[in-house]
């Protein structure tokens, strides 16, 4: 900021911004024009445009969304409450505008009440979308636009837009350690109802966050399926809504029963597609992580030896463990190869790959779902909502690589109604393209009978003994009074508070207690924490750092062993003792190979997930250290240190142990 503040291209275009802004309310356009040379400078760092962003631009005005700046600027200016909820389908371009615009209205107020927040449910997508908004504004990832998400800070004291994962936002919020107040924030993917967005959403609507400026906004991002409950929610707020996005949406077509095997089945499907060279890319959804990466390997084992006209399609999973290589799904290569995308969840919102035409789709998800009668987290496999599989559906309205559908090629379509770019949303529904497909791996009566309207709030599905935790950290609400957009069940609140309590967290008067306090430092769950306390009691602290990263990164390994030579790689990591054991000697082995990536591949180990456990592990130590507490020297193998482990995590988990050997708690 202070750099920016003594750049002269920032303090024109401040003067003329904050002219316009006084004069229409707001600047009408985004960005100068190619050609327009006096002001071809970014006002945000002062450099000429480059000729990329002229290219994107194009691409940028083509989003149905564009057609709603203006509205959108006016109703942030205006909001009587400060509150606008934007309403619009998957891949109209909410997630890579919005941003940019809450960015120019910041700018034209000088960033006096502060920057620019935006959070993500998915680390991945807020990684994503910041590399992808960056680009956009021909801007420095790093610099005036970030990232921040679990053990990875991309920021730096010029950023001005920031993309961040919700829990880590909700985390800052909490903590005394947070990054302090911003002019706008902006919720997106509320639809996707994860457990910080919606109690981000209560807290402000309470007006509970005590570190708001004055004069900031809020603007709440949602897919139309939630609109109505967010309309009500926040007491009708003005509203933008999205027009929707151009283009022939295809009939799902559905099979007549749910395969038994659904990985081979959606193979099967996506050979299919392939020898029947229909034109575009295919995006796969299947329930689990373990199912995604099956299913790649065997298509990749598969597509290869077909005799098609093309290159061979191009397989990339898409799910939490790809880092930044998720990119990939956005890219083109030269010649041209068919991609084929294979994801869960993750992409029913985040993601719009612009690309597909075809989807192939299992209709189920995997969730880890808490039941607080019986303090246990399960997985459950179930089906995924009406909401989810629509917007399922509409990926399949892509364009097909080398068919943009920039305003400017329109132009040149022999139709009398081609003459400004404000029509171009109506225009792209004429244009023909070759239709896409849906295809339901499941009965059409599957989803009819069993599956709810709405994505399921997570709030209502989770330990909520660590968000107790926190709101009690910062005093910001009792827990029982949040308003939530759907309010837990009164016992699920009750258990977080008794488990609290059994922990030693809170005081008699159900306060956080001392040990509470340094509990709520550490971004692990209450228990792992009270875990990690007590082994600088029992002297194994090297271990149990190590036990913690392991178990809150990532999983570490990535599929069951697809080879006899995988399975024995495998079993010499195992430990006798169990999972704790083997995790740690896992760890130990993959920092011994240098963190070698190959090392990880032979053994089926998720290399990007040990190397977010080895950061994690270093930003625990990094934290006992400043608190002060007492380390040990590792002794990982000796009989005591086995013992000492056992103690250190009984201190934690007492509540969900069972006793088979001769007890080792003190008398
Ligand atoms: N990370 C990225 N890399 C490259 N292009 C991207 C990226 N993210 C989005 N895009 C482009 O921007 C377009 C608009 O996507 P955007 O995410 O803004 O839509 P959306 O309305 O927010 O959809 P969703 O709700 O699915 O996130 C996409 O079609 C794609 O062309």
């Amino acid at each position: 900021m202070q750099g920016l503040n003594h750049c002269p291209a920032f303090c024109r275009y401040y003067q003329s911004a904050t002219m316009a802004s006084q004069r229409l309310g707001l600047a009408e356009e985004s960005g100068p024009n190619p050609g327009e040379s006096e002001l071809a400078v970014n006002p945000f760092d002062g450099l000429p445009f480059s000729s990329r962003y002229y290219e994107l631009l194009e691409q940028r005005r083509a989003l149905p969304i564009w057609a709603s700046r203006f509205i959108f600027l006016e109703q942030l200016e205006s909001s009587p409450g400060g509150v606008v909820l934007v309403s619009g389908e998957p891949g109209s371009g909410k997630s890579t505008q919005i941003p940019q615009w809450c960015a120019e209205f910041a700018l034209a107020r000088g960033f006096q009440e502060g920057r620019v927040t935006v959070t993500q449910p998915h680390p991945l997508a807020a990684l994503s979308l910041a590399m992808r908004v960056a680009d956009e504004m021909d801007l420095t990832l790093g610099h005036e636009v970030g990232y921040s998400i679990p053990q990875e800070d991309c920021t730096g004291p010029d950023t001005l837009l920031r993309f961040c994962w919700d829990g880590l936002l909700l985390q800052e919020v909490a903590s005394t350690r947070g990054t302090g107040a911003w002019g706008v924030l902006v919720l997106d993917e509320a639809q996707e109802r994860s457990v910080a967005s919606d109690l981000l959403q209560g807290l402000l609507q309470n007006a509970r966050l005590g570190n708001l400026p004055g004069d900031s906004r809020v603007v709440v991002v949602t897919d139309p399926a939630l609109e109505p409950k967010l309309q009500a929610f926040w007491g009708n707020p003005p509203t933008v809504h999205v027009p929707r996005r151009p283009g022939t949406c295809p009939t799902p077509v559905y099979r007549d029963t749910v395969p038994t095997d659904r990985v081979e089945a959606a193979c099967q499907a996506v050979i299919e597609l392939c020898t029947k060279e229909a034109p575009g890319d295919v995006l796969v959804y299947l329930p689990s992580e373990e199912e995604i990466l099956l299913c790649c390997e065997s298509l990749s084992r598969e597509v290869g030896p077909l005799a098609l006209r093309g290159p061979p399609p191009r397989v990339l999973p898409l799910h939490p463990g790809c880092g930044p290589a998720v990119q990939a799904a956005y890219e083109d290569t030269d010649l041209g190869a068919r991609k084929v995308v294979v994801t869960h969840w993750l992409a029913d919102f985040s993601f719009s790959l612009p690309s597909i035409r075809h989807v192939i789709d299992s209709g189920l998800e995997l969730r880890s779902v808490y039941n607080p009668q019986i303090r246990a987290e399960s997985q459950v496999l179930r089906p995924i909502s009406k909401c989810q599989a629509e917007a399922r559906r509409l990926r399949a309205k892509g364009v097909p690589p080398g068919k943009s559908l920039c305003p400017t090629e329109i132009k040149h379509e022999k139709n009398p109604h081609t003459q400004t770019q404000e029509t171009c949303s109506g225009l792209l529904s004429q244009v023909f393209l070759p239709s896409g497909s849906c295809l339901c791996l499941y009965p059409k009566s599957f989803l009819e009978l069993e599956a709810p309207l709405l994505p399921t709030a997570r709030i209502c599905e989770v330990n909520l003994s660590p968000v107790v935790l926190l709101l009690k950290r910062r005093q910001i609400a009792e827990p029982g009074e949040c308003h939530f957009l759907d309010q837990p069940a009164p016992e699920a609140l009750m258990q977080a508070l008794e488990d609290l309590d059994y922990l030693a967290a809170l005081d008699d008067d159900g306060n956080l207690s001392d040990l509470g306090v340094i509990l709520s430092e550490f971004p692990l769950p209450p228990e792992l924490a009270k875990a990690l306390l007590a082994s600088c009691e029992f002297n194994c602290v090297d271990e149990m750092l190590t036990l913690a990263a392991m178990l809150t990164a990532a999983p570490g390994f990535t599929h069951p062993p697809l080879s006899a030579e995988e399975a024995a790689l495998r079993r010499a990591l195992e430990h006798t003792d169990g999972d704790h054991s083997s995790l740690i000697q896992v760890y130990e082995a993959f920092i011994q190979s240098g963190a070698d990536k190959a090392w990880c591949q032979a053994r089926g180990l998720n290399w990007a997930a040990l190397c977010q456990a080895q950061k994690l592990r270093g930003d625990l130590l990094e934290l006992m250290q400043q608190i002060e507490l007492p380390l040990s020297q590792p002794a990982f193998g000796s009989e005591q240190n086995r013992t000492d482990l056992q103690k250190a995590l009984l201190s934690g988990y007492f509540l969900k142990a069972g006793r088979v050997g001769p007890s080792i708690l003190p008398e």
